[in-house]
Formats: structure tokens, C-alpha cells, sequence
């Protein structure tokens, strides 16, 4: 029992909330200030201790996740816990759904795994919650360990930054070896280090479908496109409008799966002038199964960036989320190849998030810290980008961001800037 009647009081309200709040009924907004409260909460009351403990411990937890995705753990509870699709379509309802499973069922079901190692790994994720322990061997799936089924994109970022973490804990002995040098080059970094590897991560990735797929689930989640699309701030009617159908509109390099330019279409579908979708032929060969990107009219081309960019005088060059994957020694050959292009009217538009000068959060020095381990390369601050782009022969003309955005370290990491650069 607490001695303060003040604690006393937090705990009884902090209980209730817990029991009683109607998550449902919560807006994104609200729901997200709840958590950062949360966190802001229990950081203040965390001892070095705690905050050592969980911080230590939290790299098991993340693997437990993995050992069930790979061992299709998930898929197996999902199975079990669903109707078959015989009972589905009768008086089964999803509110009655019975969402019970119990270990021999599971254990039977995946004949190929030691019953005790999936007793043990289920025993860890009902210590974590992600599945609840009623009984002895009697367990309830939970939306978390629906969410996590083989087809799922969480269970495909769970897979990406699992194996991160082959990078992340050799990082110790890469640097003692480098004798503590910032990595710069994207073929010679952490990367090769931990996986004794002379191949990029991309090569990497286009030989191991497995990490291959689960990179290109990650670029397309939700998550990563926090904020407002480029060209709601960007003014696209008066500055891309007076082209004619055979000139070409929009380049959009190392565009992934094409959803930036699936979104652009739909938004401006009478722009005249064409799209053209740039990446590696394994990535290519990917977003060519798309049925939405081919009825959009938007063309496909495979392309190395590091090659003559053949597609000569476009109105706009167009990089999400490329440059920040490629140090200045490899970025400037990348930007070189774009300004070889450009003509007097093209343009290089930039979509990146920008590091603030100082303030840095959490998700904005994560992601600094995976492009140095995956890539040798760097979150930018405005300051590098307008160094790297001068190197390159360009000019950074403009920062965009939305008028709403206040440049201050929140926003820029939940908005990401367009950066317009020109020829010299
Ligand atoms: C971080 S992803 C960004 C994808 C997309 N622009 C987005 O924002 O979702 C980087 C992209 O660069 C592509 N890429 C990597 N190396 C490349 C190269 N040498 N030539 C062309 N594209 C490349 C990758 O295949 C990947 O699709």
C-alpha cells in the first residue's frame, strides 16, 4: 500500500483509465498524446536502473517476436483461433468469435518444431501480452498476435530491424577497428563489417528474397509516410502544368513500388506529360505486377542511378527516401548523373526528413543510426543537404514544408521537407 494519499490517488486513477478508457473511441491525435504522457511518465520515474533494464532486455523481447513470425507461430494461432471457412459463413459472428488456443493444438500443427521450444517461446510472448495465459497450456490471441501473421506488414518490420540488429551488435568492433571514423561508404561499412560481406546492402537485398520482401513491405507502410504528400504544399498547378503529353512530367528514382507517383496520378490525374517509375530490376520486376500502378498509365523502367540517367531533360527529378540511404561520397554521384539531365527547366525535387540543427527525437537519430548501419550513410540536417547539393553542381533553391509546420524538431520529424534544387 503507498504511504502518499497522492500516489495513492494517481495509482486509482491511472487503474481506472486502464480498465475503463474506450480506446476505440480515441482520435489518432489524442491517442498518441496519451503515450507520449505514458512515456514521459514512466522516463521520469524510471532509476538508471530500470531504465538499463528495460533497455537491455528489450532485444529479447523484439527476437521473441521474430522466433514466432519465423517459426509461423502466429499463422498457426490465427488459424486456431478462426472459424473454418465452413462455420464462418453461418451464425459464427467475429464478436463471438473464440479467440482460445491451446498448446497441443499449436505444438500438432507445427510438427516440425520441438514442442518444448514452442512451449517456451509462447510461455515469452504471454510475459510480454501478446498472447494472454488463461490455464495451464490455454492461451488468448490478441489483435497484436493477429497482427503479426506471415501476410501481415508488421510481422515484415519485425523481420527488417531483427536483422538490423546483426549490424547494430557489431557495431562495438567496427569502430574499434576503424579507430572510431564516421562510415562513409555505403560498400565499406558496418554492413560488409557484419556480415563479412563485399556487397551493398541493396545487392544484399536483391539476392535474399526473404529480407528483399520485407525491406519493400517496410518502404510501403503507413508509418513511413507521416505527414502531408509533397505536393499538397508544393505548388504543382502553377509550376507543372504547361507541358504537353510527350514531354516528361515526373522521374520519380528509386521510387520502390510507385506508390508516391500511384498517389500523384490519382491526385492530378489530368496533369498532361508522362510518370516514369525508376528502380533495380528486382524492385521493378515487383511493381510491374501492380495492376493499379499499369492502369495509371505510369511507365516502369530499370535503372542503376549510378548509370547515364536516360531519361534527358524531365521536368521534375523526383528522390523520396533515397539520398539519405548513400553517404556524400556515393550521393554526389548519384545527384551527378541526375544534373547531367536536367535542362534549363527541370528540376530536382527532394523528399527527405530533415534532422533539426539541434533537438533531435528519438525517431529522427533511430533512423540516423539505421542509415549508418545499413549504409554507411546519414540522416541530413539542412545545412549538409545544401553541402551535398552544392558538390553535386546543383543549388538548393527552397525548403518546402506545409505553412503549419514550425520547423521545430517535432515537426520536422512527422513532416518530411521537400528540398528544391536547380542547376547551378
Ligand atoms: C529507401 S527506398 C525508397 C523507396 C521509395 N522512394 C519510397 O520512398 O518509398 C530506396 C530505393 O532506392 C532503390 N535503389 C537502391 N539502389 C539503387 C540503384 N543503384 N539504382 C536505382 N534504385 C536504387 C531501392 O531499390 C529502393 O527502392
Amino acid at each position: 500500500m503507498p504511504h502518499d494519499t497522492h500516489v495513492l490517488s494517481l495509482l486509482q486513477t491511472l487503474n481506472a483509465t486502464t480498465e475503463t478508457l474506450n480506446r476505440s473511441a480515441l482520435n489518432q491525435t489524442d491517442r498518441r498524446q496519451l503515450l507520449q504522457a505514458c512515456d514521459r511518465l514512466q522516463r521520469s520515474l524510471e532509476s538508471p536502473a530500470d531504465t538499463t533494464a528495460r533497455l537491455v532486455f528489450s532485444a529479447h523481447q523484439l527476437m521473441t517476436l521474430r522466433l514466432g513470425i519465423d517459426l509461423k507461430l502466429f499463422d498457426a494461432i490465427d488459424a486456431q483461433v478462426r472459424p473454418s471457412p465452413a462455420s464462418a459463413g453461418s451464425s459464427t459472428s467475429s464478436s463471438d468469435l473464440d479467440r482460445s488456443f491451446d498448446v497441443t493444438a499449436i505444438c500438432e500443427a507445427l510438427s516440425h518444431a520441438d514442442p518444448l521450444l514452442i512451449q517456451r517461446i509462447i510461455r515469452f510472448l504471454a510475459a510480454m501480452d501478446v498472447v494472454l495465459e488463461v490455464d495451464r497450456d490455454h492461451f488468448i490471441s490478441t489483435p497484436l498476435a493477429a497482427a503479426l501473421v506471415s501476410s501481415s506488414p508488421f510481422s515484415a518490420a519485425v523481420i527488417h530491424n531483427t536483422h538490423f540488429t546483426t549490424v547494430l551488435s557489431r557495431l562495438p568492433e567496427y569502430f574499434h577497428s576503424n579507430g572510431w571514423k564516421n562510415p562513409d561508404d555505403g560498400f565499406n561499412g558496418p554492413f560488409q563489417f557484419a556480415l563479412g560481406t563485399k556487397a551493398h546492402y541493396f545487392d544484399f537485398l536483391g539476392s535474399t528474397p526473404y529480407y528483399g520482401q520485407a525491406f519493400d513491405t517496410v518502404m510501403s507502410m503507413s508509418f513511413r509516410r507521416r505527414g502531408r504528400d509533397w505536393f499538397e504544399f508544393f505548388p504543382v498547378a502553377e509550376r507543372l502544368s504547361n507541358l504537353n503529353d510527350s514531354e516528361t512530367l515526373l522521374v520519380d528514382i528509386g521510387g520502390g513500388q510507385g506508390e508516391d507517383l500511384m498517389k500523384f496520378h490519382s491526385r492530378f490525374p489530368t496533369l498532361p506529360g508522362q510518370l516514369i517509375l525508376q528502380d533495380l530490376s528486382s524492385v521493378i520486376e515487383g511493381a510491374r505486377k501492380s495492376k493499379d500502378l499499369l492502369s495509371s498509365g505510369i511507365k516502369t523502367e530499370e535503372y542503376d542511378f549510378f548509370e547515364t540517367q536516360p531519361v534527358r531533360g524531365a521536368r521534375v527529378y523526383f528522390m523520396r527516401t533515397v539520398l539519405h540511404d548513400w553517404p556524400d561520397k556515393q550521393a554526389v554521384s548519384i545527384l551527378g548523373r541526375v544534373r547531367e539531365a536536367m535542362g534549363s527547366e527541370s528540376v530536382l525535387l527532394i523528399s527527405e526528413t530533415l534532422l533539426p540543427d539541434s533537438g533531435a527525437l528519438l525517431p529522427s537519430v533511430i533512423s540516423d543510426m539505421q542509415m549508418m548501419g545499413s549504409f554507411a550513410s546519414l540522416e541530413r540536417t539542412e545545412d549538409q543537404w545544401r553541402s551535398l547539393l552544392d558538390a553535386s553542381g546543383l543549388r538548393l533553391v527552397q525548403v518546402w514544408l506545409p505553412d503549419e509546420c514550425d520547423r521545430k524538431a517535432q515537426s520536422l520529424a512527422e513532416q518530411p521537407a521537400l528540398l528544391e534544387a536547380r542547376l547551378k
